[in-house]
């Protein structure tokens, strides 16, 4: 049996004739932080709808813990919609109440986590006001109590740091790593990449539906072009012309950045670029996830 948690195996979602997911799969480990990023439209949401049992999928499985989901497994993951999920008139702490009694708590337990995780989030002045009264960033802060409040065994959550402010950003991303370390698997979809970059510990591209890249940054940004900048201050425009499997990117005040095809040595380029003068710099160039994110979309653009 796999270590995973929450496994998403090959599902697929049709909205007539548009065709959301196609054969849609990953999973996600025990104390693993997983992001979901794609361009709008790619299919997260539908994912995390399916995983959760909002939406049905037309074909594929959710396991937990390797059996498929039930509805009784479903209430020990901690979802944050899209949408949200709010009611506007109820007060922060008795929104929490609520919604942790409907996960199985009681009312004790429910009012103590209320309390633990709206002082968590900052929220504990705002503990009596009406949601609808509060500022979209502290409504994503109870929503994100309400994800958390009911102790979940895993965290699916839908674009969470959107519209937060920087020290809020902080706030959730410590919570979240705090949550991973303590074994919870989290998966959650972003827009902001240097953020999953800096938090994610495996990271999923989907594009048009499907998952399109899936692993850890480094596996990613080791999978990107083979890039290499040559800091040599006395090499002339083109020296790199003629060696076999390069192209030249890029030359300005003496870096020159080379692209290398696969099984070029780069060996053969480092004796090059020394045969110029002297070499101050030789290094491997990654791609950041937001340089491997733009491909994959401009791929999709070409396909
Ligand atoms: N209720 C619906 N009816 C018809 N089509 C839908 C519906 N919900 C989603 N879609 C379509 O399914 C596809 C996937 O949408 P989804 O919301 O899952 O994408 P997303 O990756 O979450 O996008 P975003 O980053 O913009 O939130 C899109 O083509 C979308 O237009």
């Amino acid at each position: 049996m796999s270590d995973a948690v929450l496994e998403i195996d090959r599902v697929s979602k049709s909205y007539g004739s548009v065709v959301a997911l196609q054969d849609m799969s990953f999973s996600v480990r025990a104390g693993e932080m997983f992001g979901f990023v794609g361009s709008n439209g790619a299919g997260k949401t539908t994912t995390m709808r399916i995983a959760l049992g909002v939406l049905s999928a037309d074909s594929g499985e959710i396991r937990w813990n390797g059996e498929p989901i039930t509805f009784e497994t479903r209430r020990h993951i901690g979802y944050m919609p899209e949408e949200r999920g709010l009611y506007p008139k109820m007060k922060v702490t008795e929104q929490l109440v609520y919604l942790s009694e409907l996960h199985g708590m009681t009312a004790a337990a429910a009012r103590k986590a209320a309390d633990e995780w709206t002082e968590r989030l900052g929220l504990t002045a705002r503990r009596n006001e009406e949601v609808q009264k509060l500022s979209l960033g502290n409504q994503q802060r109870v929503q994100l109590a309400a994800a958390l409040a009911h102790d979940p065994e895993v965290l699916v959550l839908d674009e969470p740091f959107s519209g937060l402010d920087p020290v809020a950003v902080d706030v959730m991303s410590q919570v979240l790593r705090d949550k991973c370390d303590s074994g919870v698997p989290v998966v959650f979809s972003s827009h902001q990449l240097d953020l999953v970059e800096r938090l994610c510990d495996r990271v999923g591209i989907v594009r048009s539906g499907r998952m399109v890249a899936n692993g850890t940054v480094e596996e990613l940004r080791a999978s990107g072009a083979n890039r290499i900048e040559v800091h040599a201050p006395l090499a002339n425009y083109g020296w790199a012309d003629e060696l076999p499997g390069v192209t030249m990117i890029s030359h300005l005040d003496g870096r020159t950045v080379l692209e290398l095809a696969d099984g070029t040595d780069d060996q053969a380029v480092l004796r090059a670029a020394l045969d110029t003068g002297p070499v101050h710099e030789f290094t491997r160039l990654r791609p950041t996830l937001t340089e491997l994110f733009r491909n994959v979309v401009t791929e999709e653009r070409a396909a």
